[in-house]
């Protein structure tokens, strides 16, 4: 179980709100850990065993980006609304408002991963560390994978898959089930799901509009506003003390994660071999040795 939050509430973002909690307490030493989901269009929730960081001392703030879970909801919001520049613009609010800004660490997961980078890249002077967590740095290049790791499925699964998107019958039984086989094998490895990712899971389907507006109807089949969106090349600019981790299953395929490598100086790259896209809950116990360990260095 993760540890209680000390407190919780929303932020003023413009004329919407976003909903955050707190672990632990904040300006009491050690910086604060942000925990940036992933999507975008997802929750916090998949990410709250990061909560027990404040057990080791560092405060943790996890939050919902605008669109779904405890932030404002704008169903049927023109597609056009949700951009990387409002999601950058939602992350520096929070980080002021909370009155953390001198002093903070980035975890972003998945999408989370290439939205903090993006926040690194204007060298915040507040920002001691980044965590890049199962993170395309292109999702062209996310798609080049994704084909791959398609083909590598049982022939069936695949002719399924492609049958129902020529379709668009995404929300049929026989698709979800192919899916399934996929996500078994590339985004959480543990059965049965863990209740804090099946939360996120379903608040994604719960209220679609961002995820199907930015990403697309899953994690494979990529055909929102982001499926041309890359930071390869812009990467070399952060100069911020980096940790890279991805899972030697994950969709988030060495090659998807390669370039936050080979471009941020410095960067650690720690490959979890039992993992897929999740191994703060396929591999719990070496993950949070990793990561305390990096947050020792800081
Ligand atoms: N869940 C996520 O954030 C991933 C990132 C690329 C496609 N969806």
């Amino acid at each position: 179980m993760s540890p209680e939050a000390s407190a919780k509430g929303t932020v003023p973002f413009g004329e919407y709100r976003t909903w955050y909690r707190v672990t632990g307490e904040l300006g009491a030493g050690r910086p604060a850990v942000v925990a940036v989901h992933g999507g975008p269009g997802s929750t916090h929730d998949y990410l709250l065993p990061l909560a027990r960081l404040a057990e080791d001392g560092w405060p943790v703030v996890h939050y919902d980006q605008l669109g779904n879970g405890g932030s404002t909801h704008l169903p049927g919001r023109e597609p056009e609304f949700w951009t990387v520049e409002l999601f950058e613009d939602e992350l520096a609010n929070l980080i002021e408002r909370l009155g953390i800004a001198d002093d903070y660490v980035l975890f972003g997961q998945s999408w989370g991963g290439p939205l903090c980078a993006r926040h690194a890249m204007t060298a915040p002077p507040g920002l001691r560390g980044l965590v890049v967590a199962n993170a395309p740095a292109s999702y062209p290049m996310w798609l080049e994978e994704m084909a791959r790791l398609r083909a590598a499925l049982p022939p069936e699964v695949d002719d399924t898959l492609r049958r129902h998107e020529a379709a668009g019958t995404y929300d049929s039984e026989e698709y979800l089930a192919a899916m399934r086989v996929f996500y078994d094998r590339h985004v959480c490895r543990v059965t049965p799901w863990p209740r804090d990712f099946l939360s996120s899971f379903m608040e994604i389907y719960n209220d679609p509009t961002v995820y199907y507006a930015m990403n697309g109807p899953n994690e494979f089949h990529v055909i929102g506003s982001l499926k041309d969106w890359s930071i390869v090349g812009d990467l070399h600019r952060i100069r911020t003390p980096t940790l890279v981790i991805s899972g030697r299953h994950d969709e988030a395929t060495p090659a998807v994660v390669q370039p936050y490598h080979d471009e941020i100086p410095g960067a650690r790259w720690e490959i979890f071999e039992e993992s897929s896209h999740l191994p703060h809950l396929e591999e719990p116990e070496r993950f949070r040795a990793v990561l305390t360990d990096f947050l020792k260095c800081l």
